[in-house]
């Protein structure tokens, strides 16, 4: 059941902004609110949200991740002079002070745990914090990158204390490295910490070595933090979409949070003048879709940067579209990742191969996936010559074609493709139970396939004796509406009805549950496919050796 979307704002939080000059802050301005708030009101987004109100965060939630000094020092801000808040901010770097922005700081991170409280109480599914000042890059004593409190930090802080969560995900989408958020969790397994970020090897801002893909959290920690530095810009939807399909999906489900939280940065989309990235907004429908069955769909999001305020508002919106449900749009000409993304994405697979077992590769082939694709032409040669309406591709046609389709194995190439095709999915497995293998190959194959095959339609078959479980199909139903609009056709057995409608309906999958690794012959059976497959499909890269 679909308990709703929060919206969390208030104008307050507009109500401070910097007094003097500094090319580093006057980027962060107080329309960067009202234009998110005043699109999502336009579009009628706003009112298809839950209204819950700000709340000021308590002393008590800032030392969950700040130190006593630091919180005394802030609360002095109020009561200065502006000489006194410019000497003040000497100290930080990229920040500045106001007499208002305590106040605010106070709200943005009540907003946050107001947001945190009504999902995991159940009140809402999912939820929208809009806020600033951001948090993720303030740290234990110091304010740093327009962040005062890292609101995100607290928030995990925050549900691991009050609700005794286990596993917390934090994806931070922001093309800034959070290094508050990565210094608070670096040695606490329980919190898995992923940020992609412009890096340019160590050129750009913050400048940290820390920032690389090489650091990955220290002693019990080891693992739980994964850095995808960019070190070029202009990055596109396939960069983001390959990193979500190779590094961060796999891993995710692997580690089966409880909550996911997301720094909601929307500097990384197209015409920002910090990112300087190509990604255009409505990627962030897609994102959020493809996070949306973890955690039994208890996502946060909360925004951080973003200083192009259109592109802000937009994606603002394609956010709160997908946290609502509805379809994302059809990611246009997607054309694989850039060799720069390839190279990132192979170290940082490496990096963390030892940790996580979805990104190991051994074994031999057990189970095939069989893949046909077939456009409505081939199909209205093939299979429906008694169609009166040539172009009617009716039900019972498609069912009689799947009979036949069942028999034939066919190994796409791109000279199959038309326009106007659909992608018919059938997975033959002997014996293959093993949920971990499945959604591996769902994350690393066939959502990467689908998505670069961009079809308008989705027939998703289950084969009798798949031995597919129902939240196994669950998730499958769920991640494939990100294709196609949501135009998805299910064909399957009675048995499977109920979880098959529910995920239609929109409503999360059930999590898995941590994955153990995947059987090596599961692992290698994938693993041959997408090394067989890739040279035609880009999305389906990991490496930038044609034949690795
Ligand atoms: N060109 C201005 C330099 C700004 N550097 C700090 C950026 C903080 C972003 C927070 S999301
Ligand atoms: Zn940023």
């Amino acid at each position: 059941v679909n308990m709703g979307t929060a919206l969390i704002y208030d104008e307050e939080m507009t109500r401070y902004k910097l007094l003097w000059v500094d090319p580093a802050c006057k980027i962060e301005v107080p329309e960067r609110l009202v234009v998110s708030y005043g699109a999502l009101v336009e579009n009628g987004l706003a009112d298809r949200c839950v209204s819950i109100p700000v709340r000021e965060a308590t002393d008590a939630d800032i030392l969950l991740v700040h130190s006593e000094e630091y919180l005394e020092a802030v609360k002095k801000t109020p009561y200065m002079t502006l000489e006194e808040l410019k000497e003040f901010t000497l100290q930080y770097g990229d920040v500045y002070f106001h007499p208002n922005i305590y106040h605010c700081a106070k709200l943005a991170l009540g907003a946050t745990l107001q947001l945190v409280d009504n999902v995991m109480t159940g009140k809402v599914r999912n939820g929208l914090a809009l806020v600033r000042p951001p948090g993720h890059h303030s740290m234990r004593s110091a304010a740093s990158g327009f962040c005062i409190f890292n609101n995100v930090a607290i928030a995990a802080q925050y549900v691991k204390q009050k609700y005794g969560v286990k596993r917390v995900l934090i994806v931070d989408w922001d093309i800034h490295h959070g290094q508050g958020v990565q210094y608070s969790f670096e040695d606490d397994p329980s919190v898995l910490y992923f940020s992609w970020h412009r890096y340019e090897h160590q050129k750009f801002w913050p400048n940290l070595r820390e920032s690389d893909f090489d650091v990955v959290g220290k002693e019990k920690g080891a693992g739980s933090t994964i850095n995808v530095p960019w070190n070029k810009v202009k990055m596109q939807n396939s960069d983001y979409l390959s990193i979500f399909f190779h590094v961060l999906l796999p891993v995710a489900y692997e580690f089966s949070p409880d909550l996911v939280l997301v720094c909601a940065g929307f500097d990384s989309a197209i015409g920002d003048p910090e990112g300087e990235m190509c990604a255009t907004p409505d990627i962030f429908a897609h994102l959020t879709h493809l996070l949306m069955n973890l955690a039994g769909g208890k996502l946060c999001a909360v925004l951080e940067g973003g200083y192009n305020l259109k592109s802000l508002a937009q994606s603002v919106c394609q956010t709160v579209h997908s946290l609502l449900g509805d379809p994302a749009p059809r990611p246009a000409n997607l054309e694989g990742p850039c060799n720069s993304a390839l190279e990132s994405l192979q170290c940082v697979r490496s990096a963390h191969r030892k940790y996580w077992s979805c990104l190991k590769h051994a074994g031999s082939l057990k189970y095939t996936l069989i893949v046909n694709v077939l456009s409505f032409s081939t199909i209205r040669e093939n299979f429906i010559k008694d169609a009166d309406d040539k172009d009617a591709v009716t039900l019972s046609s498609l069912i009689a074609l799947v009979d036949k389709m069942e028999k034939n194995e066919v190994v796409l190439t791109r000279d199959l493709l038309y326009s106007n095709l659909f992608f018919y999915i059938s997975v033959l497995s002997q014996g293959c139970s093993d949920a971990s293998g499945f959604i591996q190959a769902v994350l690393g194959l066939l959502l990467p396939l689908g998505y670069e095959y961009d079809p308008s339609l989705v027939l998703l078959v289950q084969t009798p004796g798949s031995g597919i479980c129902d939240s196994v199909w669950q998730q499958l139903t769920g991640l494939l509406q990100g294709l196609a609009q949501g135009h998805i056709l299910v064909l399957m057995q009675r048995t499977c009805i109920d979880p098959t409608c529910s995920s239609l309906l929109g409503d999360a999958a059930p999590s898995l549950g941590q994955l153990h690794a995947a059987p090596p012959e599961d692992v290698e059976a994938v693993e041959n496919l997408r090394q067989r497959l890739k040279a035609d499909w880009k999305l389906l890269q990991t490496t930038d050796e044609p034949d690795d």
